[in-house]
């Protein structure tokens, strides 16, 4: 299932994170939409080369969330660009990917890039930090970058971003009133079935990243809470 629009659920791993052969058969045999590999810190050519070609014995959608120019590689179904809509600093919205753009343009295939406008909302988290996300947002600032999202960027995808934290089930209802073309991935924080299936109510894709190296067992419940 390659079609982003078709998607319920993701597992996040981290290439700077240690997963087990076992267990990465059960997280790649799930049942989940899609394997995404991405990290804010620590991520290589090196770790995703070898975290990719792990995932690739497997039928799962594989899909590289882009976060250095360093780590690009061929071999992934897609590729994530994400771009932070609640930054000033420029290098984090269009900066890097202009870089990447030099570096890239020429080899690449357009239609297997998804942009994806990040709206960071747990200000205690490695990737506020790392790109100066503005974290005090109330509902009408989040509704406001859905809207842009949508109406003036018309962006694929729309990521509530809480890492590490579960979020305000009314923000992720409010952004998706806004969204129709755009579809609202919503990840942080979910660690039971009961939390996936709260915040898969409004979110198109819930994506599951730590609880994967904290609790596998009930991780993988998230698949079947969202999707039936
Ligand atoms: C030849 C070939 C294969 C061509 C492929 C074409 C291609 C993919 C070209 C690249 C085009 C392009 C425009 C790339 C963008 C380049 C880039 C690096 C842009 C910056 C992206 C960005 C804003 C990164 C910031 C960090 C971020 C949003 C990372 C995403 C993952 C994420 C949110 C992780 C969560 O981290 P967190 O939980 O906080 O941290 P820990 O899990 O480590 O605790
Ligand atoms: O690691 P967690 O908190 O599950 O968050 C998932 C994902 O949104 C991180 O980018
Ligand atoms: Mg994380």
């Amino acid at each position: 299932m390659y079609d982003v629009r078709e998607w319920r659920h993701a597992f996040k791993l981290d290439p700077n994170k240690d997963i087990s052969d076992e267990n990465l058969e059960k997280i790649c045999e799930s049942g989940t939409s899609a394997i995404i590999i991405g990290g804010s810190d620590g991520v290589t050519l090196e770790n995703v080369l070898n975290l990719m070609s792990r995932v690739r014995r497997y039928t799962v959608p594989c899909v590289l969330e882009v976060s250095t120019i360093e780590s690009i590689t061929p071999g992934f179904d897609l590729y994530f660009i994400p771009t932070i809509l609640n930054t000033t600093d420029a290098k984090w919205i269009k900066g890097i990917h202009h870089e990447a753009v030099k570096e890239y343009g020429v080899l690449m295939n357009w239609d297997e890039l998804i942009v994806e406008g990040y709206c960071i909302l747990n200000d205690d988290c490695k990737v506020a930090n790392l790109t100066g996300a503005n974290t005090d947002l109330d509902e009408e600032d989040v509704v406001a970058y859905a809207m842009m999202a949508e109406h003036l960027f018309k962006m694929p995808i729309f990521y509530l971003e809480y890492s590490g934290k579960y979020g305000d089930i009314e923000l992720v209802k409010a952004a998706k009133a806004q969204l129709n073309q755009t579809k609202l991935f919503y990840g942080g924080g979910i660690s039971t079935a009961a939390q996936a299936k709260e915040m898969g109510q409004f979110a198109d894709v819930i994506v599951i990243g730590n609880a994967l190296y904290e609790n596998l067992e009930e991780a993988l419940k998230t698949v079947k809470a969202v999707k039936i």
